[in-house]
């Protein structure tokens, strides 16, 4: 997160929150209890949320969840049935007011970036200036085209750049109002692989130094990682877990948000003598109480195949070489189905079939039994 004491200015209520072509002020966006039904289809059940000041908030979910929806709502393209949603402490959609999307001052940067294929570069970028006069417009136009280190193809064309470029392009035309909360639907979706890293760096830098509040849809959670100062995990319309990467990661709400984060073997288990017990022996320490049915998640980089030590007994059925890791599937003495495994390629080496499995205590995450995780 940004520093909040410089950025958190509030803007003038007027216009909630737009300013001139000036310096760029952060605020905060706040969803309270967000409903949005369609017809008798529920896509967002009561979300509450805030994005602070200079913050880079990710909303993260499979396909459906709501996320764009969210967006549109932030952004007053859509209408939400229930709920308000606060800019600075202002009700900007609610049952009090509804200020129209070109007066909130929150700019909507989309997937496939829209730049418009008839108009220049410098042109695309000038778009969402309309208050300023030419020269202004040209300045304020040529000054983020600079930020994104473009300025020398202003008077080109949209197709004569690369997917990177059009996409700070399309950064730049977004951040030129001068936006108190830029919202990005899944803004690195059109790029290949190999651009992705580096447009996700440099988008990063922008964002900071341009200190507007970010919300970036994704539905990859390493992007998210990368991506966010926080991350709101979404499922089916509903908040499942707010929080810092770390926190999502290492002390995950549910199995679901364990198996967004990390590829995940599942085995049952039962609390005997303060000890999670499973078919690979004592996973974990625990509270619960002695017959306590539990769900073990177990991170693949935590199952260690080793040619000698003592542990349960297991064979390699198959095995596929990823480059620096080998992903193993291995059959495991007691369980009815095979369990996968990552470790540094060569580690096991080539041919080996039989082993002794064993576990590593910080890849293993213990939940509950609930109707939930059953
Ligand atoms: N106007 C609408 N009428 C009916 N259903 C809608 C409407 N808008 C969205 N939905 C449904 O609401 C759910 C959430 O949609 P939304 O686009 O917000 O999800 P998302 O998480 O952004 O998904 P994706 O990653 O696929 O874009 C989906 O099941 C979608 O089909």
């Amino acid at each position: 997160m940004q520093d909040q004491q410089s950025t958190a200015i509030a803007p003038s209520t007027k216009s909630a929150g737009r300013t001139s072509a000036g310096v760029s002020f952060a605020a905060r966006l706040g969803f309270e209890d967000i409903v949005h039904t369609v017809g008798s289809t529920t896509i967002l059940s009561g979300i509450s949320l805030t994005a602070e000041p200079g913050e880079i908030l990710c909303l993260l979910g499979p396909s459906g969840s709501g996320k764009t929806t969210m967006l549109r709502i932030a952004a007053g393209i859509e209408r939400q049935t229930a709920g308000r949603l606060v800019l600075n402490g202002q009700e900007i959609a609610g049952p009090d007011a509804f200020v129209p999307p070109e007066k909130r001052g929150i700019g909507l940067m989309f997937q496939d970036f829209a730049l418009f294929p008839h108009m220049s570069i410098a042109e695309n970028v000038r778009f969402g200036l309309t208050a300023l006069s030419g020269a202004a417009s040209k300045r304020e136009a040529m000054v983020a085209l600079e930020r994104v280190g473009l300025a020398d193809v202003a008077r080109q064309y949209p197709h004569t750049l690369s997917g990177g470029e059009q996409q700070r392009v399309a950064l730049a035309r977004a951040l030129t109002p001068r936006p108190t909360v830029l919202l990005m639907d899944e803004p690195f979706s059109g790029l290949d692989s190999r651009l992705k890293d580096v447009v996700r760096t440099d988008t990063l830098q922008i964002l900071r130094e341009s200190r507007a509040t970010a919300i970036i849809v994704t539905h990859d959670a390493e992007e998210a990682m990368r991506m966010g100062d926080r991350i709101a995990l979404l499922r089916d319309g509903r908040l499942v877990q707010v929080g810092t990467a770390a926190q999502l990661y290492s002390r995950p709400a549910d199995l679901f948000t364990a198996g967004f984060f990390s590829e995940l073997n599942v085995i049952e288990g039962e609390v005997r003598g303060g000890r999670v017990v499973t078919a690979l022996g004592p996973v974990a320490d625990s509270l619960l109480s002695d017959g306590t049915p539990v769900t073990v998640a177990l991170r693949l980089m935590g199952l260690r195949l080793e040619e000698q030590s003592s542990g349960v007994l297991g064979r390699i059925v198959a095995r596929r070489f990823l480059g620096g890791v080998d992903l193993m599937t291995v059959a495991i003495e007691g369980l009815d189905y095979p369990l996968r495994s990552r470790m540094r390629a060569g580690i096991v080496p080539d041919g080996k079939r039989d082993v002794v499995v064993s576990v590593d205590l910080q890849d293993v995450i213990v939940f509950e039994k609930t109707p939930d995780h059953r």
